[in-house]
């Protein structure tokens, strides 16, 4: 890697009024977070993250944090999707409670998306509002969930049904840790990354199809397609916060990808919520061509740039038994686009030409998950 990219970092504004915050995107910024902090005043912060990530990058944090002067206590839970719980979301609380998180402190979520929506979430609501620092380690976290202030918490009738929107007060994306990711956790990621090719931006997508291999491989092509989506993502969120419009948009995929992780009951190993989305937006983009909206040859090249990267695009990829199209359908009737009992999709005219759609009729909506859930 040149000097060049190994000292660059990439700053996209977040602008939301007097909730404007930045976003920092560069390799090795893990010890910056302790200047960070004491910047944004914190006497004291506690570090939320999961064991996995504490074992690799926890201890960078420490030091960093004990340099610039800032107190820290620690919160390790277990990794995976089922801590984003009302269980671990109470151990957290208590936890910053016994720890005198007070409103002048810093909530660090320090990991993935689970650990950045359950640590997020806590910080909403720990006397009533503390500020949170956002350190997402996975691809996912840097390019989406650390972004854009959705926060919560898993429930069996559905994905983040409990939550609120608190959004941060920094986002510090280290690009280097990315490099201890298992490959199908950033295959994971890299589903969101296409997202926006798919909803808003098709020059995007042309460039992950030609360039794909290279944002696996890191440096400047990996740095860039993390601040490309940052700064789509920045755009929608700064228009519509708390998604009255547009924000849907960002659910591309979405409808049938949280159906499918709360079908197999949020277990990771059969599939995780980067997998479901990649599922979800190649049915996204069938269900469209199917209505006639799109051609059958963007749903295929889309199903085509997600297979060569080895995302799964079919229900059949999941292991185990899924459930039928009816409690798919029923799981889909949880989905917060729901209005008054109906269905909202996120549709698509071409690739890069997503719409809201509120007004397809359910019979069309099962007839294609009967089809879709046997593919
Ligand atoms: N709030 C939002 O806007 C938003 C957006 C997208 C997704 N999400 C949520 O994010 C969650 C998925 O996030 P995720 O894919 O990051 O899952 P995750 O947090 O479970 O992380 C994936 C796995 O990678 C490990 N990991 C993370 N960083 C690592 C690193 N640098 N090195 C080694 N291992 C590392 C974790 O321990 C975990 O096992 C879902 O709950 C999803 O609903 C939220
Ligand atoms: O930020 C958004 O808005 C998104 O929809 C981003 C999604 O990638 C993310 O998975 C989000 O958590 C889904 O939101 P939900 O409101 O459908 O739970
Ligand atoms: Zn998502």
């Amino acid at each position: 890697m040149t000097e060049a990219v190994k000292d660059r970092v990439i700053r996209v504004p977040v602008e939301l009024g007097e909730r404007s915050y930045e976003i920092r995107i560069g390799h090795n910024l893990l010890p910056s977070v302790g200047p960070a902090a004491a910047e944004l005043g914190a006497r004291k912060v506690a570090v939320v993250t999961d064991a996995n990530v504490a074992a690799l990058h926890l201890d960078t944090l420490r030091r960093s944090l004990a340099e610039a002067g800032v107190g820290i206590s620690e919160i390790v839970l277990p990794p995976g999707e089922a801590t984003k719980s009302f269980r671990h979301l109470e151990e957290v609380c208590a936890k910053l409670l016994e720890a005198r998180i007070e409103r002048g402190d810093l909530v660090v979520a320090l990991g993935g998306g689970v650990i950045g929506d359950l640590a997020g979430f806590a910080a909403a609501i720990l006397r009533r509002g503390v500020r949170v620092l956002q350190v997402p380690t996975s691809l996912l976290a840097q390019v989406d969930s650390s972004v854009g202030g959705k926060t919560g918490i898993n429930m069996r009738a559905g994905k983040n049904l409990i939550g609120a929107f608190h959004q941060p007060s920094l986002v510090l994306a280290d690009s280097s840790v990315l490099d201890t990711l298992s490959p199908r956790e950033f295959r994971a990621g890299y589903a969101e990354v296409v997202k926006y090719g798919l909803l808003g931006d098709a020059d995007f997508f042309d460039t992950l199809e030609r360039d794909w291999e290279n944002v696996f491989l890191g440096g400047t092509a990996r740095m860039s397609a993390i601040a490309t989506g940052c700064a789509a993502k920045a755009a929608i969120v700064a228009r519509d916060e708390t998604e009255t419009g547009e924000r849907a948009l960002l659910n591309l995929g979405h409808t049938f990808g949280h159906a499918l992780e709360a079908a197999v009951d949020y277990d990771g190993t059969r599939l995780v919520h980067g997998e479901g989305v990649a599922i979800g937006m190649a049915a996204a983009f069938r269900f469209s061509a199917e209505l006639g909206h799109c051609s059958t040859g963007d749903a295929e090249r889309v199903e085509s740039h997600l297979r060569a990267v080895g995302l799964p695009t079919r229900v059949s990829e999941i292991p185990g038994e899924i459930g039928s199209a009816a409690h798919l359908l029923d799981l889909m009737g949880q989905d917060k686009k729901v209005k008054a009992g109906k269905l909202t999709f996120i549709l698509v005219r071409g690739i890069g030409q997503s719409f809201i759609a509120g007004d397809v009729p359910p019979e069309s909506v099962l007839a294609f998950l009967e089809n879709w859930v046997r593919r």
